[in-house]
């Protein structure tokens, strides 16, 4: 195709270009309109017909994609001066498992389709002393409330390895088809393989090391909270067996997936006597899901953001539907390429973390909002962690006692200042944002791995359980085999949604935060800057968001922070006095723990009958004591 003289004349008419990017944008705002549309459908409704017209969809835009492609090869658009039109170009002609011949293409979305409906439609029976054995229990709400809530050994194992049973362990084999075939695509737009297409988002040279750097830079401090978790949690399970080598069993730690400790917040508060309790006083004033979005929408307004379009209301999915059908549950924002459609659809529960994660779906639509008029191959964050992190800078501030006060959701007999209750705070904040950052880091150092073939199908658990007992410090509560596929446990992986933008946001949200709050003219510590009201703050943050992904992303990190780099010393900062009041708490325990678990906690292959149901205690491994 590329010896086809452009039809415009000489390949570097720029005029001519211009007219032809003009041309691909207007197509592009018919053909993605409907792409969405058709997965919005199967999203809110999963049936078989709807995953014909998703497939039927994604056909026809991975088509438009490759004539877009091919079209592009007729300018040299490498070579342009102009640094806009070259980089439109770059993204248009980044078109990833499109480039796939329509066979494999086929087979790739149907690979992760079967995959993604494993997971949403997967339920759990058995319940230990549940009379009817054949009664099945969803994640959201039920599971998750049991994770959430639950102090019986028992009862959190059941729920733990059951919903591991009914999502990975039905995956490898699909899985393993879209590693193929997700490589080859990356092979053929011309990276090594699929992760390093994932990296080439950021457009950051040794990126891998990067993350690694940050990641190290909060080591201590997780060891810190891990080991006051880990202390606290011994106390309440006594008799229970937990690893001589120092992990924490993973089901214990109030979520299915360990990734976020706020659950456990009655049991680790340092004054208990002084709760924060959210989600109760939400209750007692008959919260319903639209005041939630209502409290969201008027903190993005007060700041001088842009309001919800009328139709986001109406088209929104906000509560998990009555009627019986299969839905995705898992929340989502979409942005659906024409300007006019922008939607949210998750099944909220009326709690303090439903309202976090309200906000941090209004902050992906407040994103889309702010560049919608961008070129549509621009109409994404500065990268992806950028996109992240929006919803939750403003979470950080409406999370603050202060603002809790001023909204009517703090104990009336409750005083914002009151020191004790500040550090109850930061240990709220600190079982949510410093328990995540081994969890955001590890997902992807484990498919990384799967995609550059270092770890082979039959080796997936074995290396998830090496990564996740030594970056996170947890171990499975019942014996795992390499017939299981924990990974796909987790909504990302099936859902083949990277997840170091997540490790990435909560980096830099507090360096957002940081920046912010000093342009609201807050003074004092961080953690008690509510930038609420500022449209100084506002509109530093819709000048970052207006650029899209425009620009590479250290001129949006500038635009806010003043400066181009990620770092971890604002986190560090806000945390500050929890991790004195920790350092204190844990004097006498041992940091860390003995990180050589791989084949600890996966054996090769399961006995002759399958897996035992009943959980046994985890292997008492090696006599190692955990390294200091
Ligand atoms: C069409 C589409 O897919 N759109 C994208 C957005 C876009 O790319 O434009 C999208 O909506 N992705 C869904 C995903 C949902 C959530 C998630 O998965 N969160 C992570 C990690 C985490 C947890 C707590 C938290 O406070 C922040 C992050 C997890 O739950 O493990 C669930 C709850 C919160 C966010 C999301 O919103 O990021
Ligand atoms: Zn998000």
């Amino acid at each position: 195709v590329a010896s086809i003289g452009s039809s415009f004349g000489d390949r570097n008419n720029i005029t001519a270009a211009k007219i032809w990017l003009e041309e691909y944008n207007t197509e592009a705002e018919k053909v993605r309109p409907e792409a969405q549309e058709a997965s919005w459908t199967w999203n809110t409704n999963i049936t078989d017909y709807n995953n014909r017209l998703k497939l039927e969809a994604e056909k026809k835009k991975s088509e438009f994609d490759k004539r877009s492609y091919n079209q592009t090869l007729n300018w040299d658009w490498k070579n342009f001066t102009e640094i806009n039109a070259k980089r439109q170009f770059y993204k248009i002609a980044d078109i990833g498992e499109s480039v796939l011949p329509t066979d494999k293409f086929q087979q790739i979305t149907k690979a992760k389709s079967n995959m993604q409906s494993v997971y949403s439609k997967a339920r759990v029976c058995n319940k230990p002393g549940d009379q009817d054995p054949s009664k099945c229990y969803p994640l959201n709400p039920t599971l998750e409330n049991i994770m959430a809530k639950s102090t019986d050994w028992k009862e959190l194992a059941w729920a733990w390895e059951g919903w591991r049973n009914e999502t990975g362990r039905k995956m490898p084999d699909d899985y393993e088809k879209f590693v193929e075939l997700a490589n080859e695509a990356a092979g053929m737009n011309g990276y090594t393989d699929n992760g390093d297409y994932w990296r080439s988002w950021y457009e950051t040279e040794n990126f891998e090391k990067q993350m690694e750097e940050l990641f190290i830079g909060l080591k201590d401090l997780y060891k810190l909270l891990h080991a006051y978790a880990r202390k606290k949690l011994k106390e309440r399970f006594v008799g229970h067996p937990f690893p001589d080598s120092g992990q924490i069993p993973a089901h214990l730690l109030g979520n299915m997936w360990a990734q976020s400790w706020g659950n456990l917040f009655t049991l680790l508060a340092p004054y208990p006597g002084k709760p924060l309790d959210v989600t109760e006083m939400m209750r007692e004033q008959n919260y319903t899901t639209r005041k939630m979005f209502d409290l969201s929408e008027k903190f993005f307004t007060d700041l001088g953001l842009d309001p919800m379009p009328p139709k986001f209301y109406n088209d929104s999915m906000l509560d998990k539907p009555e009627d019986g059908r299969d839905v995705v549950c898992h929340a989502s924002a979409w942005d659906f390429y024409n300007r006019k459609d922008f939607r949210i659809k998750q099944c909220t529960q009326v709690t303090m973390d439903w309202l976090i994660t309200t906000h941090h779906e209004m902050g992906h639509v407040q994103y889309f909002l702010q560049y919608k008029d961008q070129p549509v191959v621009f109409r994404r964050g500065a990268n992806p962690g950028f996109h992240e992190a929006i919803g939750d800078v403003l979470a950080l501030s409406v999370s603050t006692p202060k603002h809790l006060k001023k909204i009517n959701l703090l104990r009336p007999n409750q005083n914002p200042d009151d020191e004790e209750l500040q550090l109850n705070f930061l240990m709220n904040q600190a079982l949510k944002k410093i328990a995540f950052i081994p969890f955001g880091y590890l997902i992807d150092q484990w498919r990384w791995k799967v995609f550059k073939g270092e770890t082979k199908k039959d080796e997936y658990n074995e290396d998830w359980w090496n990564l996740r007992c030594k970056h996170q410090g947890v171990s499975p509560p019942v014996q795992r085999f390499n017939t299981d596929f924990d990974a796909g446990s987790k909504f990302h992986v099936p859902n083949n949604t990277p997840y170091i933008r997540y490790f990435v946001s909560y980096v830099i949200q507090f360096q957002f935060h940081k920046a912010l709050c000093k342009e609201a003219g807050h003074n004092g510590p961080l953690h008690k800057c509510d930038i609420d009201q500022s449209t100084e703050a506002g509109n530093k943050l819709a000048a970052m968001m207006k650029l899209g992904s425009s620009k590479e992303w250290p001129d949006a990190m500038e635009a806010i922070t003043g400066q181009r780099k990620m770092n971890v010393s604002d986190l560090i900062e806000y945390f500050a006095p929890l991790e004195d009041w920790l350092k204190k708490e844990v004097k006498n325990e041992t940091l860390g723990w003995d990180d050589q678990c791989g084949r600890n906690f996966t054996i090769p292959t399961p006995p002759p009958t399958s897996p035992p149901t009943t959980p046994t205690p985890t292997p008492q491994s090696s006599t190692v004591k955990p390294t200091s």
